[in-house]
């Protein structure tokens, strides 16, 4: 992968990633709070609050290193972003990998993907399965290695070994983890099992202690002795995976008292990690790793040589948008590219998908306010299908998924005729010939 971290001249590479996370069945355009224009090809995510009392200032944008659609699969997600990750555990640097967003943005479905309980859903495996499989596949290679697992849980500030067989629900403290851990696990089939235990013991334990907003941290290390015409060249590196929540709303718009108190423990938490990954970037001589249980932890494998992926989890439908727009937010922290937004708005591939998700929604709100947005859209995306230049891949990929294989064609006619009919008229009545000719295109 060339992209990732090719642009950072910092110590600590740090990348980041939205992930926007599809609507499901129950949902309709009508539900989204935010239009979000983003591209599995472009790097910024444009972000517009559908109701403008929560965002007055109208649209924002931000910028990461790489943006995945709703559409975006986890075999996308694992080989465009996270397999590099692995490749530099595997070759003696240590990764981490975080997830961060609101509650039911997919998180979950990214690093773990666990299959529903109803079994509609496919199952399809997430980042760690992803990766443990290519680490247990490599792991041949070496003379000799020894491969450590550990799995926390970190409430209130409070952490929880949840490797631990006798006592897990018992408090420890991050420097007794030095003698944690299990090893010796030979199989792929194995390491899963002892996860999918020890997240039935978190389960417990979050429904016994009314525990609602954790970070959830899987460390996998590894120490090699490989030989070579040199002699033995010995190496260690952790791969760390977290999942970290966010609760900005529940901080905005209130709670009770033992759900506020979570979440500044949370917010406390996710300041510490900015601090620390801040503090690297930097390369300042005192890096506070002692401010957080979660960076405590993490501090053998934030350092120097590493590399950090944070992966933000976004939903359109998100209550009053402040989850997502404080993930945003906070990735943008870590931002280290002077990307220039605008001129990158404006290509192609973000004229497409703003359009999927404008042309989504014009069939079911007719709110004039739109059509400026609407127009300025569609006019630039006619100039690109009109073109005899060749589409770029996931452009045309894209229109074949929303309208079918005669995809560039019908969305040429589509879009004359919703400039015409809605436009030109300003008749809404068109509104109604687009939709049947939309339906027409989707089939
Ligand atoms: N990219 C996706 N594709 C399909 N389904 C998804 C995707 N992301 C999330 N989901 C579904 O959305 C639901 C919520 O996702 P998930 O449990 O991963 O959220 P979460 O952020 O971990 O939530 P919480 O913080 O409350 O634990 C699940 O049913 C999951 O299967």
């Amino acid at each position: 992968m060339e992209t990732y971290g090719g642009d950072f001249q910092h110590n600590i590479q740090i990348a980041t990633a939205v992930r926007i996370k599809p609507i499901d069945a129950l949902q309709t355009a009508q539900d989204c709070v935010l239009d979000i224009a983003g591209c599995p090809s472009s790097n910024t995510v444009t972000c517009t609050p559908a109701s403008f009392s929560a965002a007055p200032s109208g649209p924002k944008v931000f910028s990461v290193n790489r943006v995945f659609d709703e559409y975006s699969t986890q075999q996308e997600v694992y080989s465009d972003a996270v397999a590099s990750m692995v490749e530099s555990f595997l070759g003696g640097c240590s990764s981490t990998v975080m997830c961060y967003g609101g509650t039911q943005t997919g998180k979950t479905h990214t690093l773990s993907s666990q299959a529903e309980s109803d079994g509609e859903k496919e199952y399809t495996p997430g980042m760690i399965e992803l990766s443990l499989r290519e680490v247990f596949s490599k792991l041949h290679k070496f003379d000799k290695y020894l491969l450590r697992f550990e799995y926390y849980m970190v409430w209130n500030e409070t952490l929880y070994d949840l490797f631990d067989d006798g006592d897990y629900s018992r408090e420890i403290k991050p420097k007794d983890s030095d003698f944690k851990g299990i090893y010796g696990v030979e199989s792929i089939e194995q390491a899963l099992d002892l996860i999918d235990q020890a997240n039935l013991k978190s389960y417990k334990l979050r429904a016994d202690l009314d525990m609602r907003r954790v970070h959830m941290i899987l460390r996998m290390s590894l120490d090699v002795i490989d030989h070579d015409e040199d002699g033995p060249e010995i190496s260690h590196s952790v791969l760390s995976f977290v999942d970290l929540p966010s609760c900005s709303r529940v901080l905005k718009t209130g709670a009770s008292n033992n759900l506020l108190k979570e979440c500044q423990k949370v917010s406390q938490s996710l300041s510490a990690i900015c601090n620390v990954l801040w503090c690297l970037k930097e390369n300042k001589r005192h890096i506070p790793f002692r401010d957080s249980k979660t960076t405590y932890l993490l501090s053998d494998s934030l350092n120097k040589n590493s590399r950090v992926l944070v992966i933000g989890c976004i939903s359109l439908v998100d209550n009053l948008s402040y989850d997502s727009l404080s993930t945003l937010r906070y990735l943008s922290r870590f931002q280290t590219s002077n990307q220039q937004p605008e001129a990158l708005m404006n290509s192609r591939n973000s004229t497409l998908v703003k359009l999927i998700l404008i042309s989504k929604k014009i069939n079911v709100t007719h709110e004039e306010k739109e059509i400026p947005q609407v127009e300025t859209c569609l006019k630039s995306l006619l100039e690109v299908l009109s073109s005899d230049s060749d589409l770029p891949e996931p452009l045309s990929k894209s229109i074949n998924w929303h309208f079918g294989n005669k995809g560039r064609k019908l969305l040429s006619s589509l879009i004359e005729r919703i400039l015409e009919g809605i436009f030109s008229e300003k008749n809404w009545v068109a509104t109604r010939k687009v939709k049947t000719i939309y339906s027409i295109c989707s089939e």
